[in-house]
């Protein structure tokens, strides 16, 4: 069967129609024509695999990385960086219109202001663990499979990540610790996670099943990493889940002082090995710049910010504010954003745990009121409650940072209906080579509510 590629989806599949049903494509690029053999399929949509490339794209390139065609972690390596732009750019402009019944004509949605070096940019690496040779090996899941797959060298992390990650292997075959499988619940290592900042501080998270023997070999460890490549803090995660989840609820420093040190925009911030910080900061920087243009503070509003993480974009905001108040569920995470208040002198910023769906309307019901509302929630997007008392609240403008761009266009529906229209909407390509794109939107008050 053959099929025209028309764009691409969230996963970074191509999409094309034919006969009313709709196909992905996994590999296939926008503007090509492929032969197709149908491997998954349902009533309006079927899923396929390229036999044939007829007419590949004049943007089709050779990717990078040696592991590109098993790996899950990139989607789009095969296609020239500056097309994955505006790739990404229809993507967010097709799903605010098919999601969010948006008017373009009204919304305008910008270039996606993408990297100059698009390469070695994350800050953090999640690592499975696995067995090879009775060797154990760190690598990445296969892409749509389970199993995981060794890599030697991941091109979208720094070199020294890269190095810390072959010495961490070596020492961990040195030490007696199995690999856990969460197909069947075995073994005791889960991950390992590295994180650096750009003032050269290295954490590494060593995330094991809850078993008191491992406490020794693991001190052992992180004596032996401590110094290697940056490293400043070793932290053990306990995960008792048999789900997916990455992190336990407990933490315990092994060494160091349990978290690295920050710095967004001339600012420093202490993040744990639990918090959310964004993973390329270059780019953090050029989102958050994004923020406060839509925010447009001019020094007496009250600011909230919620789903505010380590207080980033609030301790931000706070230079130009008469006040901010933030708002996250992960208690770990307020506690350094009141410590990272702090350390930056900064006195008018306040910070709250829970869950925004319930702060908000608290706060509403109080009969507080901010000028200008920022969220940045996780991929599930801002719940209705929560939405309904920024609207109550009357602010003059909304920043809207979002990770998913689906949920983005079902809140700014909502929003609408609200009373709050979308002005504009910045893509920022946080993560080159992947489908996701991170956008920053403006919504201002409309006249009659
Ligand atoms: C995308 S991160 C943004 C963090 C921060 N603004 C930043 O840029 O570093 C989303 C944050 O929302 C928090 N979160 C998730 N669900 C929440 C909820 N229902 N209420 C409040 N915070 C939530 C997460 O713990 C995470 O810190």
């Amino acid at each position: 069967m053959k099929l025209i590629i028309t764009d691409i989806n969230h996963q970074g599949e191509g999409v094309g129609r034919l006969a009313g049903k709709v196909y992905f494509v996994p590999g296939a690029l926008p503007g090509e024509e492929v032969e197709i053999e149908v491997t998954e399929e349902k009533k309006s949509w079927a899923r396929a695999r390229i036999i044939n490339l007829h007419v590949p794209s004049a943007e089709r390139c050779q990717p990078h990385c040696p592991y590109f065609e098993q790996c899950g972690g990139c989607q789009l390596q095969q296609l020239a960086y500056s097309a994955q732009l505006a790739v990404k750019r229809e993507l967010v402009q097709n799903t605010l219109k098919r999601i969010g019944k948006l008017d373009l004509g009204k919304v305008e949605v910008r270039s996606v202001l993408g990297m100059v070096e698009p390469w070695q940019y994350r800050n953090k690496v999640v690592w499975h663990v696995t067995k090879v040779n009775r060797r154990l090996r760190l690598g990445f899941f296969q892409r749509g499979g389970q199993q995981i797959i060794p890599i030697d060298y991941c091109l979208l992390l720094p070199l020294r990540l890269n190095q810390l990650k072959n010495k961490i292997e070596h020492l961990l075959n040195e030490i007696n610790i199995l690999p856990y499988d969460w197909r069947n619940h075995t073994g005791q290592l889960r991950h390992i996670i590295l994180r650096q900042t750009v003032t050269g501080q290295v954490m590494v998270g060593l995330v094991t099943v809850p078993e008191v023997s491992l406490k020794r070999r693991l001190m052992e460890l992180a004596s032996k990493l401590l110094g290697e490549e940056g490293v400043t803090t070793v932290v053990w995660n306990i995960n008792q889940q048999k789900t997916r989840e990455i992190l336990g609820r407990e933490n315990q420093t092994l060494a160091g002082p349990g978290f690295i040190e920050e710095e967004i925009l001339g600012l420093k911030f202490q993040v744990s090995l639990a918090a959310f910080l964004q993973v390329n900061p270059r780019q953090t920087e050029v989102l958050y710049q994004q923020a406060a243009g839509a925010a447009a503070l001019s020094g007496g509003e009250k600011v909230i910010d919620a789903y505010c993480g380590v207080g980033s974009i609030a301790l931000l905001m706070a230079r130009q504010a008469a006040e901010v108040r933030g708002v996250e569920v992960v208690a770990e995470a307020i506690a350094a954003a009141r410590v990272n208040a702090t350390i930056n002198r900064i006195t008018n910023a306040s910070f709250r745990v829970g869950l925004a769906e319930k702060i908000l309307p608290e706060w509403e019901r109080e009969g507080y009121r901010a000028q200008v509302i920022v969220v940045d929630p996780p991929r599930a997007g801002v719940e209705l409650p929560a939405l309904q008392a920024m609207a109550g609240m009357k602010p003059e403008r909304i920043v809207y940072v979002a990770c998913d761009v689906a949920t983005l266009a079902r809140d700014l529906a909502r929003l609408q209906e609200l009373g709050y229209e979308p002005k504009w909407v910045q893509p920022v390509d946080m993560f080159p080579h992947t489908a996701h794109v991170e956008c920053c939107c403006c919504l201002k008050r409309k006249k009659w509510s």
